[in-house]
């Protein structure tokens, strides 16, 4: 499940795992624990090569259960902190870094695995599952986007939500390592009309429209 912020991939995904009793895999939240664990040391997230030198250090534990996603580095509990506006300012900086890109898709295969799991972020169709049995892109009208982020947050109006989902669509789209795009072969779900449900509706439906009679999920090679 791929798509610019804010168009539902988290809450598409995690309703399509609870469905199908399938894994989930939240990759923005890796970014961003990364982004907050630098931001803690006081590194300059603009400042590449240092970002580069320390992309392996932290350790990092995803959480795969849809009911109660969860995220540590270093063993601390990051599900709330990595949330913060600071972190959120920082981590297209930290995600155009090839080197932590490189760590982190070497540990997303590997949660990957043998499948089972929905997986959301940027680039998962075109570089980190090109052979997922089913691909998804999210989008929504940049209103709509603003407005529901809007209605999650205190402190904000919609117009600073909205600059702000801009500028991350910005940088997300235009980086040279794994910009966000969409697959060839995804399915484009524009949920602007839709309620959550109906949108979690139509992936499962796209799911079971790949599976086999016992319901398994080829690959595709
Ligand atoms: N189809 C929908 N209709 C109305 N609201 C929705 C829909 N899908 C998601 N939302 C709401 O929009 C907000 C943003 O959704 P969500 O966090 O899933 O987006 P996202 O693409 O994962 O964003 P990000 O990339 O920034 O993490 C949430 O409040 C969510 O409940
Ligand atoms: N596969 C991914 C997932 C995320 N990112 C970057 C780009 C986003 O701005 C940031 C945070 O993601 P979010 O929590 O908003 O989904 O992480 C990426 O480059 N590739």
């Amino acid at each position: 499940m791929d798509g610019p912020s804010g168009s539902g991939k988290s809450s598409t995904s995690r309703g399509v795992a609870a469905r199908l009793g399938l894994r989930y895999l939240d990759t923005g939240a890796m970014f961003r624990a990364i982004t907050w664990w630098l931001l803690q040391r006081g590194v300059d997230v603009e400042d590449a090569a240092a970002v580069a030198a320390l992309a392996d250090a932290p350790v990092l534990v995803s959480g795969t259960d849809p009911a109660a996603p969860s995220i540590t580095v270093d063993g601390v509990d990051v599900a709330g902190p990595i949330r913060s506006a600071q972190v959120t300012g920082a981590v297209s900086a930290v995600s155009a870094v090839p080197e932590i890109r490189a760590r982190l898709l070497r540990e997303q295969r590997d949660i990957i695995g043998a499948g089972g799991i929905v997986v959301e972020g940027r680039d998962i169709g075109t570089v980190v599952a090109p052979d997922a049995a089913v691909k998804v892109y999210l989008t929504a009208d940049p209103g709509a986007r603003a407005a529901r982020r809007t209605a999650e947050l205190t402190g904000t109006t919609v117009e600073a939500t909205h600059a702000d989902l801009a500028r991350r669509d910005r940088l997300d789209s235009g980086r040279v390592t794994a910009p966000l795009a969409m697959a060839d072969d995804a399915h484009h779900i524009d949920t602007t009309p839709f309620t959550l449900e109906e949108v979690v509706d139509q992936v499962v439906r796209l799911v079971e429209e790949r599976a086999d009679g016992e319901g398994r999920l080829a690959e595709r090679r």
